[in-house]
């Protein structure tokens, strides 16, 4: 057994990931590939359900970061809109007596990310459901900071939609293997989303930033922004050549244009998560109460709303404050 291998079967035989034999699964079917191994859809033999398994590749550094990440997420498994953590799996192939391979059984979810939903189905969402895709996204944020964590790499591709709800995944795992890997392409489409106080420079040879609960609020302003356009922020600036360019502009105050026909609680919401200084972010609580109100108590406004805008068909942007 290699030294990474180790380090899960320690978790397994620490009783904080459970362990399922790879011959309970049954049907398995690629269905996507990340940065860091591929993702099946298969079923439980024993009950039928669909579950999502989850490969990783890597050297024993990434083994070690993806460790880690497990047991955070073992850690943060109880809210209903962060993607559920079954256990693991480990692939033998009898042929070929090198290959081992780990695997993340995960809860399945049904209608791929946000950002491929929205793109599928933005002019069927009304202003309820926007609301409430924007709720569940700070519900599953303030779970994790209320357990210590720190999402660190929260943009559309990295939440889930199953039957209509939200489900967060790969919480803190990306932005370190990242880092473990050195990747600046994937680093390029997520700096939208990402803590413009991480642009400032270096000092002295070191970096001086640190991801903290406050990164996370300026992701979810974005996420906020992109689910009342349907599309991502800077979607025509993130080619490799505009992207310090884009960084930059972002860090003296750039911002996406509001889109016609948001409630204006919403863009007061999203306005304030993604300002500049972290000092005059929301926490994650406050993100979420003035949400649940927004969704709670103006149902009757967010109607005439969503009536006003499907006559019209319009989502034209109007100029930031
Ligand atoms: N639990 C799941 N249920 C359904 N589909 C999933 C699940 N997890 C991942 N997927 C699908 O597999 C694709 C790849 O997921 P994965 O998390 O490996 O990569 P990524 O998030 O795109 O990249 P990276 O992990 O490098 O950030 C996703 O885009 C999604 O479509």
């Amino acid at each position: 057994m290699n030294p990474s291998e180790d380090l899960i079967q320690k978790c397994i035989v620490e009783g904080q990931v459970k362990f399922y034999d790879y011959t309970r699964f049954k049907d398995l079917e690629l269905i996507g590939e990340g940065g860091y191994g591929k993702v099946y859809r298969a079923t439980f033999k024993d009950n039928e359900i669909t579950v999502a398994l989850k490969s990783f590749k890597g050297n024993h550094i990434t083994i070690k970061e993806i460790v880690n990440e497990l047991k955070l997420h073992c850690r943060a498994n109880m809210d209903s809109n962060i993607i559920h953590i079954h256990g693991v799996t480990k692939n033998e192939d009898k042929q070929n007596l090198n290959f081992t391979h780990y695997m993340f059984v995960l809860e399945y979810a049904d209608s791929g990310t946000l950002r491929s939903y929205l793109r599928n189905n933005f002019k069927n969402l009304s202003w309820h459901d926007k609301i409430n895709f924007a709720l569940q996204i700070a519900r599953a944020i303030k779970c994790l900071h209320v357990e210590g964590i720190i999402h660190c790499d929260l943009h559309s591709n990295n939440i889930l939609v199953h039957q209509k709800n939200i489900k967060l995944t790969d919480f803190g795992l990306s932005r370190r293997l990242d880092e473990a890997t050195n990747s600046n392409q994937k680093f390029g489409g997520i700096i939208p989303y990402t803590d413009p106080q991480s642009f400032e420079g270096t000092r002295h040879g070191k970096k001086i930033f640190k991801f903290n609960k406050k990164s996370d609020i300026y992701s979810i302003g974005i996420l906020m922004w992109e689910i009342s356009s349907g599309y991502p922020p800077f979607k025509d600036d993130i080619e490799p050549y505009q992207l310090v360019l884009l960084a930059g502009e972002i860090k003296n105050g750039r911002r996406e244009n509001h889109i016609e026909g948001t409630p204006p609680a919403y863009i007061e919401i999203y306005t304030d998560c993604w300002q500049y200084n972290p000092d005059s972010r929301p926490d994650i609580q406050q993100v979420f109460l003035r949400l649940k109100d927004l969704s709670d108590n103006n149902d009757h406004d967010i109607n005439k709303i969503d009536q006003c805008f499907n006559k019209l068909k319009v989502h034209e942007p109007i100029h930031s404050k």
